[in-house]
């Protein structure tokens, strides 16, 4: 009987120091971890916890679909849809954001401000190996404009096209995209078994993460644009530069990623129905791989958070290795200056 207590006893002390050793380990990673998020530079955290950040957003984006309850409204005209997944998105990306950042300039495409619940747990971000070019190493918060797109793609979200759906958090400095992050929360939706979703991150002049850089053929010309806003303006410009193939699919998001994926040449929008939140990520992430991205007339499109939210002149972009300027000459006048009007 005595010899029982004893070993339970025993067994109890055992266990309570191996939990107590498990504690402090994870308690002593934990600060480890934290200690080198708060030592990076601004860009580099900035950018780690914008990928936690989109990521979560992502899921709450999944979450409202497999429920079923989009919630759709409409807001400035029949195309132009809004869901529960863009505005809870917003909620979480700005309110996490506010949290981590309190003095960046954010803006978001929908009206929602950021809220209490759902902000993402330090301990969901990862320290990633984003190199800060050494321009970017003093950056300050105050110097920073964020712009977010929730949920770039809400027509093909409703229409359950959803691999072309995207998350967007654009980080800009003295008007130029310098980061970028893309969350694509489908990807690989159709091939169960796979990781569902992605997460593609850059900083300008340093590196990129998430995706493989893949050149387009060159024995062709794939041209990649809108599939929900087209008009005469936007299908001159498509044509004017002679496309072997065009890909009419949703997202300013996704169409980049075709870019960076070798399964489009240029991305050809001439329509002033894209805004700063719908660039800004994937310009930054695009000139990362090689690529460029401005407005149709070749202007680059400013970032500062005073710019006008429209990108009221159009975008044009090409993929890595492809001559920007070879396509630029091919537009038209009458489709830069219809544009401009
Ligand atoms: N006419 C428009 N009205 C509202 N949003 C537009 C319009 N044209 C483009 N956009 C935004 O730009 C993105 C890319 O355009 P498209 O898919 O037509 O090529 C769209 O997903 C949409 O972003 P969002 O879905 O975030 O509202
Ligand atoms: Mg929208
Ligand atoms: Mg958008
Ligand atoms: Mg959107």
């Amino acid at each position: 009987m005595l010899f029982n207590d004893y070993s339970y006893l025993l067994r109890n002390i055992l266990m309570l120091s191996y939990l107590i050793s498990c504690y402090t380990f994870h308690a002593k990673l934990y600060k480890k971890l934290r200690n080198r998020i708060v030592k990076m530079s601004l860009l580099p955290r900035l950018v780690s916890t914008s990928v936690a950040i989109a990521d979560h957003a992502g899921k709450l984006i999944r979450d409202i679909m497999s429920k079923g309850d989009l919630g759709i409204v409409t807001k400035e005209h029949a195309k132009d849809l809004q869901t529960k997944a863009d505005r809870n998105a917003q909620k979480c990306i700005i309110g996490s954001l506010q949290k981590h950042f309190p003095k960046i300039k954010i803006i978001g495409e929908e009206e929602e401000e950021g809220t209490s619940d759902n902000i993402v747990d330090p301990s969901s971000i990862k320290v990633l190996d984003i190199k800060c070019p050494p321009e970017y190493e003093n950056l300050k918060e105050e110097e920073v404009v964020v712009w977010v797109d929730p949920l770039d793609g809400t027509a093909e979200y409703t229409e359950g096209l959803l691999d072309h759906v995207t998350v967007l958090i654009g980080i800009a400095t003295g008007g130029k995209a310098i980061g970028g992050i893309i969350h694509q929360p489908y990807y690989n939706y159709q091939n169960p078994g796979s990781p569902l979703g992605r997460t593609i991150w850059s900083t300008v002049g340093g590196n990129f993460g998430g995706i493989t850089l893949q050149s387009p053929p060159s024995d062709s010309f794939i041209v990649t644009t809108t599939r929900s806003h087209s008009s005469s303006t936007v299908n001159d410009a498509v044509a004017s530069v002679n496309p072997t193939q065009v890909l009419r699919v949703g997202g300013a998001g996704h169409k980049v990623l075709l870019l960076i994926e070798g399964k489009a040449h240029a991305y050809v929008f001439a329509s002033p129905g894209c805004k700063k939140w719908d660039t800004c990520a994937p310009q930054a992430v695009l000139e990362a791989v090689g690529g460029t991205l401005a407005d149709i007339s070749g202007v680059p499109i400013p970032y500062d958070a005073d710019a006008p939210h429209r990108n009221s002149t159009g975008v044009l972009a090409v993929a890595s290795g492809v001559n920007f300027t070879e396509v630029l000459n091919k537009i038209p006048e009458h489709v830069k200056n219809n544009l401009k009007a």
